[in-house]
């Protein structure tokens, strides 16, 4: 079997391959033990082949600030099951292997804390961990975990939102690595009904100062959602619809959901 080096090249190669095909970005979020942890690799294993680019992987968690009723109740449903960190990094160091995405770890600083910054990184690394986005750790604080998420080799994957400046866009954009996460709402996740226009000129700035992929993620939810947003990005994320559509173990409207990234 070919050995794959993870981390943050494997992420950029990843994505940098679908752009120079022509394609966009498709990055599903998942709550991980949702469902138990048995099914968390065969959930993985779906996504891959129902052709996510990467994977974001969220890890339960007591205090979700920037999370919606979806993934809120998703990572209860974890919780409840008991499912943890460690666990979820012991499931992957064994069966990473069987999935091809790029994964992302989408967690609070705090499980990181608990866990110890320079083990999380060391164990990170050891479980094929490519990327990490941590939502609640702002740029001026990131020296917190920096050395050691270098020598992890893991990207650390930048949030921009709406709000933000122009000097502060441009300064996130710069610190990104793996893609800029630009967030296309004000407030936190969950699907939305329709997005405006002005995103369009939002995009375009952002992708003109951004030495990275700028993808969009929050609130989308349909076809036609895709279909817009990846007229102004290089992609998206889709966490809560995801997330449903899992639940109700409705497959096909994922690949629906990923395909209209194509079109
Ligand atoms: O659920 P939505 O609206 O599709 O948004 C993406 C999202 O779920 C995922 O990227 C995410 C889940 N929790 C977060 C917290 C902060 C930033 C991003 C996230």
């Amino acid at each position: 079997m070919q050995t794959v080096t993870y981390g943050k090249d494997y992420l950029r190669a990843t994505l940098n391959e679908t752009i120079n095909e022509g394609k966009k970005i498709f990055i599903p979020y998942i709550m991980a033990g949702d469902g138990g942890l048995n099914s968390f690799i065969p959930t993985l294993q779906k996504l891959d082949e129902a052709g996510a680019t990467a994977i974001e992987v969220g890890i339960p968690f007591s205090d979700p600030v920037a999370d919606g009723p979806t993934i809120q109740e998703a990572g209860k449903r974890a919780q409840d099951l008991g499912v943890t960190l460690p666990h979820i990094i012991d499931i992957l160091k064994e069966e990473r292997t069987k999935i091809q995405s790029p994964i992302i770890f989408m967690t609070y600083i705090n499980p990181i804390y608990k866990y110890g910054v320079d083990q999380f990184m060391l164990d990170a690394k050891d479980a094929g961990i490519d990327g990490l986005i941590i939502p609640d750790l702002p740029l001026e604080q990131t020296s917190l975990i920096e050395k050691a998420r270098q020598q992890a080799n893991i990207a650390q994957i930048q949030l921009v939102s709406l709000a933000s400046s122009k000097e502060r866009m441009e300064k996130i954009a710069a610190a990104s690595e793996g893609f800029l996460y630009a967030v296309t709402v004000n407030g936190i996740t969950g699907a939305r009904q329709s997005f405006d226009d002005s995103l369009s000129d939002h995009f375009q700035y952002l992708k003109s100062v951004s030495p990275v992929p700028v993808l969009a993620g929050f609130g989308i939810s349909t076809p036609d959602h895709v279909k817009q947003l990846t007229q102004y990005s290089d992609g998206v994320v889709v966490g809560s619809k995801i997330i449903n559509l899992l639940y109700e173990k409705k497959f096909e409207e994922i690949k629906q959901l990923i395909k209209a990234a194509d079109q």
